[in-house]
């Protein structure tokens, strides 16, 4: 992979941003001159990455904005198109009942009774046999992340399922392993830091502020430097998120390394928040949950969308606040899309597991049912609050990259919520139907 770290650092005229936008007139502080970089740095991903392995190439960025406003239209491009969704999800089904028990659809599990979801064709085979091969060997052979009797967990993670389904317009396998790294050293820091893999909320914040400078370098003296560089190798989660972000910042631009070093603090200011509920054996309130669950958030897998699709959200669109807004609902949809999957695996781990319909259920004292249920409507709330935000900022930014960035993450959504839908070796319903 060509490496952009090299690239000289552009120069710009100091510029004076207003203190914030409000649509619609987002666009317009932007000025010329962003707007026209913006255009410029949607660049064509094959002059980066050369071709994909195996699977047909998407098409390169398309520079007509009718065409990108429409979305794709090819087979199985349903689930990208950026227009507000109107259609109503597939009726709600109870497990088992799906209508006149057809056979089997070419993946498993049923998706959550009455949960808003787009669903989305079955992830390209051939990359996704192709990921989960090099995403193995990365694993075993360069960071030692796992021990032999973790491996059916690993394969039953089924991540290149779940990065292929993310991220269809990849234009290569190097550009969706980019992100299956990423997500497999996130687990790993979670399940080995904080959850059933070792995991403890005592000493946590020692052990993710030291990963976190896998991410973010430790710059000091010559003396202490070596310690450091070390550390980096001394356990699987590090070694993990130091090689991950080796690739990923080769990959991608010093402003999209640095948005990810944000989203990555954030994840970990969400961990903290929840161990010392953990340790204080307390529930929060259900927005006290809710604010903490939008940083212990899926929030970094959606938002390297464009790294993974080998373009560049300008670090100025991304900033504005309409951009946020979309980037956090769509993070707070996917990630109570995981509270409600993962429901019962929670339910039989030792000790209270926190989630949405737990939080709930005790603080409104509901029946468990009924906090699900709840729940369920807390997330379609999400997703609608999500997509009618990205729909205006698609109509308010004539942006190509920001149209294509928007896209990506509305796909990043329907993929999440296919994996979760489909990863029956690690998630099961609850029987409330
Ligand atoms: C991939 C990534 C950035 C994960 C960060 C946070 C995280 C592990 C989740 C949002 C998933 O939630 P949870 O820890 O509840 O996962 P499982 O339910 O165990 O699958
Ligand atoms: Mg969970």
């Amino acid at each position: 992979m060509e490496s952009r770290q090299s690239e000289p650092a552009e120069s710009h005229p100091p510029q004076s941003h207003p203190p914030e936008s409000i649509l619609p007139e987002v666009v317009a502080p932007f000025g010329a001159r962003v707007l026209a970089e913006a255009a410029a740095r949607a660049c064509d991903v094959r002059a980066v990455f050369g071709d994909p392995v195996g699977a047909s190439s998407p098409p390169a960025p398309e520079p007509d904005l009718a065409r990108i406003l429409r979305g794709p239209s090819g087979l199985g491009t349903a689930g990208l198109r950026l227009v507000p969704r109107e259609e109503p999800a597939p009726p709600a089904e109870a497990p088992g009942e799906g209508p006149g028990e057809a056979p089997p659809a070419a993946a498993e599990g049923t998706p959550i009774p009455g949960l808003y979801h787009h669903p989305v064709p079955d992830p390209d085979p051939v990359r996704v046999e192709e990921v989960s091969r090099r995403i193995k060997s990365w694993a075993i052979d360069e960071v030692s992340l796992y021990p032999d009797d973790w491996e059916e967990e690993f394969d039953g993670f089924s991540v290149g399922r779940y990065m292929v389904a993310c991220h269809p317009d990849a234009p290569t396998v190097d550009h969706l392993m980019i992100a299956t790294r990423l997500m497999v050293a996130e687990n790993a820091v979670d399940d080995c830091y904080c959850e059933d893999h070792g995991g403890s909320p005592d000493g946590l914040g020692e052990r993710l502020l030291l990963a976190h400078t896998a991410l973010d370098p430790l710059y000091t003296t010559q003396e202490y430097q070596p310690q450091w560089a070390r550390s980096l190798h001394a356990d699987a989660p590090r070694r993990a998120y130091r090689s991950a972000m080796e690739y990923f910042v080769q990959a991608g631009s010093a402003s999209q390394a640095d948005r990810f070093r944000h989203d990555m603090a954030r994840l970990h200011m969400g961990y903290l928040a929840e161990a010392a509920w953990a340790k204080e054996d307390r529930v929060p309130e259900v927005w006290e949950y809710l604010a903490m669950r939008q940083f212990n958030n899926f929030r970094p897998c959606p938002t390297i969308t464009d790294t993974v699709g080998g373009y560049e959200l300008p670090a100025d669109l991304h900033a504005q606040p309409a951009m946020q807004r979309v980037i956090a609902l769509a993070g707070n949809a996917t990630t109570i899309v995981n509270d409600l999957y993962s429901y019962t695996k929670e339910l039989d781990s030792p000790g209270r597991h926190l989630n949405l319909p737990v939080v709930i259920a005790d603080r409104e004292g509901l029946s468990e049912r009924d906090a699900y249920l709840k729940s369920v409507e807390v997330h379609n709330d999400l997703m609608r609050e999500f997509e009618t935000a990205a729909a205006e900022l698609t109509a308010a930014l004539p942006v190509p990259s920001a149209q294509r960035f928007l896209r990506g993450v509305a796909t990043w959504v329907d993929g999440n919520h296919y994996w979760h839908r489909t990863n029956t070796y690690r998630y099961s319903l609850p029987d409330f139907w």
